[in-house]
């Protein structure tokens, strides 16, 4: 069984927690591709649901698969959110965005009822931070934003190293919001909360792959079969 097999299998499990008539968030990533995928073989055999994308490339994967999509403007609030995660540590606190859309990925989770995470096992965790850390920042002012950061990584005794993500052609990648990512390779992060904290104060940063209170739900697919996890 590969990780991809076992990521199919995680968004199938998925399947049971969505009604007919649920307003849904799509995540982003591999995982979250297979949800995709399946709810269209389920839409296509007649399910009733609409789903608001949290990115450009799952609005086009939904689109192509046959989900129905629409906004959050036009549906404020949504039942059910599936999506992927990078890490899943304690208390189903989350590390994402390794895809780059943890921006519309923490406002769609936000406005949902219930979000499930689905992953194979390798992303279950003792702790957060062996992933890299991803904060989308403005691209005005990078350097002090930076320095910013750096400053607060080391009043938690956190290794201040930041990488800017690059993509196609060695260019600064540019999320859907037009931000760039600075990725924090910090190990092991004891403190998630504070951390959590610190960042969302310094100006210039929009938003942190840290997820924190926001899974009910870890749908997680290993050798041994699929684990469903609940936060209580
Ligand atoms: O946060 C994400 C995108 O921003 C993804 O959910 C995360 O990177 C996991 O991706 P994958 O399912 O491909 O392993």
């Amino acid at each position: 069984m590969t990780p991809d097999d076992l990521k199919r299998q995680a968004a199938a499990r998925a399947l049971d927690w969505v009604r007919p008539g649920m307003r849904l968030g799509l995540g982003t990533g591999s995982t979250a591709r297979h949800f995709v995928e399946l709810l269209g073989e389920r839409v296509r055999a007649g399910l009733d649901v609409i789903g608001v994308p949290t990115s450009e490339t799952t609005q086009a994967d939904a689109e192509r698969f046959g989900v129905p999509v629409t906004t959050l403007d036009d549906e404020p609030r949504l039942q059910v959110t599936v999506d992927g995660a990078d890490e899943i540590g304690p208390g189903l606190s989350l590390i994402k965005g390794g895809g780059g859309a943890l921006l519309r990925e923490k406002i769609v989770a936000a406005a949902s009822d219930h979000m499930i995470v689905i992953a194979d096992e390798s992303k279950l965790l003792p702790a957060l931070g062996a992933f890299p850390l991803p904060i989308e920042v403005v691209p005005f002012g990078l350097m002090a934003t930076r320095n910013a950061i750096a400053a607060a990584l080391e009043s938690l005794a956190l290794p201040p190293e930041l990488k800017l993500r690059t993509g196609s052609a060695g260019l600064a990648f540019v999320t859907d919001g037009g931000h760039f990512i600075l990725d924090a390779a910090l190990g092991r992060i004891p403190d998630p909360k504070s951390l959590a904290g610190k960042l969302a104060a310094i100006p210039g940063v929009v938003e942190h792959g840290l997820f924190l209170g926001l899974a009910r739900t870890a749908i997680v697919a290993g050798a041994a079969g699929v684990r469903v996890i609940e936060q209580s």
